[in-house]
């Protein structure tokens, strides 16, 4: 609580300050043309003046010549739904087992009411955006996610049936490039299309890192509920190599959602994104001291 107060503090602080433009400058000038994924989800989004901040800090970065592609989040959102419908919803390993059922629901609060209300932020705040699930143009191709777990009493390896949770099979970046040349942003729900023209419920932060990947994002910025990667004293780790996040991971540094989450930071730069950050969504103005910062703001894991 208190490393939040005072990242809070410091970001009004820089954006009060007269060396804000001198320090922002060079980084405007380096990354003009360069393509930003924004994995967008948790407090960051569920908070209305938050929520009005990032859509500003959209519409700067679309200004100053880089390219952002949102990709949302919106679990918390399904599970409210799910328990107005009577649907009963339960996760095997961070990820939500998705029935028939369930699936038409994730569907529709992710590329319904969630994506729309994003798309709709971003243009009240002077930008155009878009709003597309992986269905739109094929964007996000998938199947269903094959997942086997050792079973520790018999020591067999099980396949685990999650439904219609899906994994990326190819994420075709021309509906995104031709975005870009038209001056859009993108605002992406993770929902995924098989090969029959199913519908998939893929989680967001891999929908994030596939498309990253598969654009050549100069950075993929992973906004969350925490200050970053944490050692074991609770101190932020601001810097990290693959190796580094092997061993936080063998020696149990990290664990539940942070798991998955450096996984696919860690995919995104071997994929050729040049680095990925795991930053604190609960500070206004995340991306643009991420962005326009010596300092940076969370996590950042590079090759
Ligand atoms: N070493 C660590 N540093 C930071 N967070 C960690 C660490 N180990 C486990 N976590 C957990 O990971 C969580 C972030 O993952 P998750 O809840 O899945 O994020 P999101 O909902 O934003 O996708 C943190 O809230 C924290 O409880
Ligand atoms: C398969 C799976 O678990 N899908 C997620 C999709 C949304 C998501 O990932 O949202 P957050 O980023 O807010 O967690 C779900 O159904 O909740």
């Amino acid at each position: 609580m208190t490393q939040i107060r005072k990242n809070i503090a410091e970001t009004k602080h820089w954006l009060r300050t007269a060396r804000t433009l001198t320090e922002a400058l060079p980084f405007m000038r380096r990354y003009a043309g360069q393509t930003f994924v924004i994995k967008y989800g948790g407090h960051a989004m569920g908070d209305a003046e938050l929520s009005n901040i990032f859509a500003h800090d959209v519409v700067l970065m679309k200004q100053v010549g880089i390219n952002p592609i949102i990709v949302h989040g919106g679990g918390p959102q399904i599970g409210r739904m799910l328990q107005r419908l009577n649907v009963e919803t339960e996760f095997v390993d961070g990820l939500r087992v998705t029935s028939a059922e369930t699936v038409d629901v994730v569907e529709m609060v992710l590329a319904g009411t969630i994506n729309k209300s994003i798309v709709s932020a971003i243009n009240q705040a002077g930008g155009t955006a878009i709003g597309l699930s992986g269905k739109d143009g094929n964007l996000v191709q998938a199947r269903k996610l094959r997942r086997t777990k050792r079973d520790p009493e018999s020591n067999i390896e099980k396949i685990l049936d999650l439904g219609f949770v899906g994994e990326p099979t190819k994420v075709n970046p021309q509906v995104l490039a031709a975005l870009e040349q038209s001056g859009m942003v993108p605002v992406i729900a993770p929902i995924g299309v098989g090969a029959e023209g199913e519908t998939y419920n893929i989680n967001a932060d891999t929908v994030a890192g596939a498309v990253a990947a598969a654009v050549g994002a100069a950075r993929l910025l992973m906004l969350t509920d925490v200050i970053g990667v944490l050692d074991k004293s609770g101190d932020l780790l601001t810097d990290l190599t693959v190796e580094d996040v092997a061993k936080l991971e063998a020696d149990g540094t990290v664990s539940g959602g942070m798991i998955p989450k450096l996984q696919t930071c860690v995919e995104a730069v071997q994929g050729g994104v040049e680095a990925s950050v795991i930053l604190d969504g609960r500070v206004p103005h995340a991306l643009l001291l991420e962005i326009f910062t010596d300092k940076g703001l969370g996590t950042l894991v590079r090759r």
